[in-house]
């Protein structure tokens, strides 16, 4: 069965041939690797450097233990920590929020982030999953927040943890996503199995017409026509600003 993980966490069941959704928000510190993370996953390389102002939302199709899904990936830009967040906590479906293993205070703002993501996801609706991601794995020798402060961060509330490197291998970046996709449907079960549960003690009968949560939201695809150019600054010598920019065709991966 394939759920919809679109808007507002409800779990659309939607016919097998529609792909389901599902919408990460990356969050963090300045600096700690967001972008770097987000082009690694959808385009395989690792770019150094990237306008700090941009922020986008890059789709790409994905197939997550054999079943389709359309992957949103919003690569945040805030400059002041978790302020004004409403831009991303209703249309998300997951949180990756990252920080660098040799930056303690991007240590912090991550925990800003996480106490400020749980407060809006607990509650009746299905819990929008945080991951919480150490990244410049490769900057080991210059380490300054322990794998087990990572780790206890994640346990408090009861989160995902994964240490990686965008500059490292493909394979530990692409499974965090993948691992946030089996998180929302974990939930996404985990909630319907509630519902069903109330349901059932109520004795009412599903009016399939009227369940809102069975109401599919088909999305269009976006053909080669249709697909928006987005830039992602990559520079060696030059600045940030005037830096040559590596176009990703959005919706498609590029290798
Ligand atoms: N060594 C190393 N450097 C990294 C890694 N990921 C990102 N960087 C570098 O860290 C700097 C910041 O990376 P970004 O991806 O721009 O970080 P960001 O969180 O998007 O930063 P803002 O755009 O300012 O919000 C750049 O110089 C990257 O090359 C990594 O895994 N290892």
């Amino acid at each position: 069965m394939s759920i919809m993980f679109g808007k507002a966490r409800t779990c659309n069941i939607v016919p097998e041939h529609e792909p389901a959704e599902c919408n990460i928000v990356v969050l963090g510190a300045m600096g700690s690797g967001k972008s770097a993370l987000t082009v690694k996953f959808l385009t395989k390389r690792f770019i150094s450097e990237y306008d700090p102002n941009l922020e986008d939302t890059y789709p790409s199709e994905e197939i997550v233990d054999q079943q389709p899904v359309l992957i949103k990936v919003m690569d945040t830009a805030d400059q002041d920590g978790p302020v004004n967040c409403d831009r991303y906590l209703a249309w998300a479906s997951a949180f990756l929020i990252v920080y660098s293993i040799d930056n303690r205070l991007s240590f912090e703002v991550c925990q800003q982030y996480v106490e400020a993501v749980t407060l809006y996801t607990k509650g009746p609706h299905p819990e929008a999953p945080i991951i919480l991601v150490g990244n410049k794995l490769d900057m080991e020798r210059y380490r300054q927040v322990n794998k087990a402060d990572g780790a206890t961060l994640a346990a408090r509330f009861r989160c995902l943890f994964f240490e990686v490197s965008a500059c490292l291998d493909f394979v530990s970046v692409q499974n965090v996503f993948y691992e946030a996709v089996r998180e929302v449907r974990r939930e996404a079960e985990r909630s319907l199995s509630l519902r069903s549960l109330y349901i059932s003690e109520d004795k009412a009968p599903i009016s399939l017409s009227s369940a809102s949560l069975l109401t599919p939201c088909y999305k269009e695809l976006p053909t080669p026509t249709t697909a928006k150019l987005v830039t992602v600054k990559s520079s060696r010598a030059q600045s940030k600003r005037r830096a040559p920019t590596l176009t990703l065709l959005k919706g498609f991966k590029i290798f």
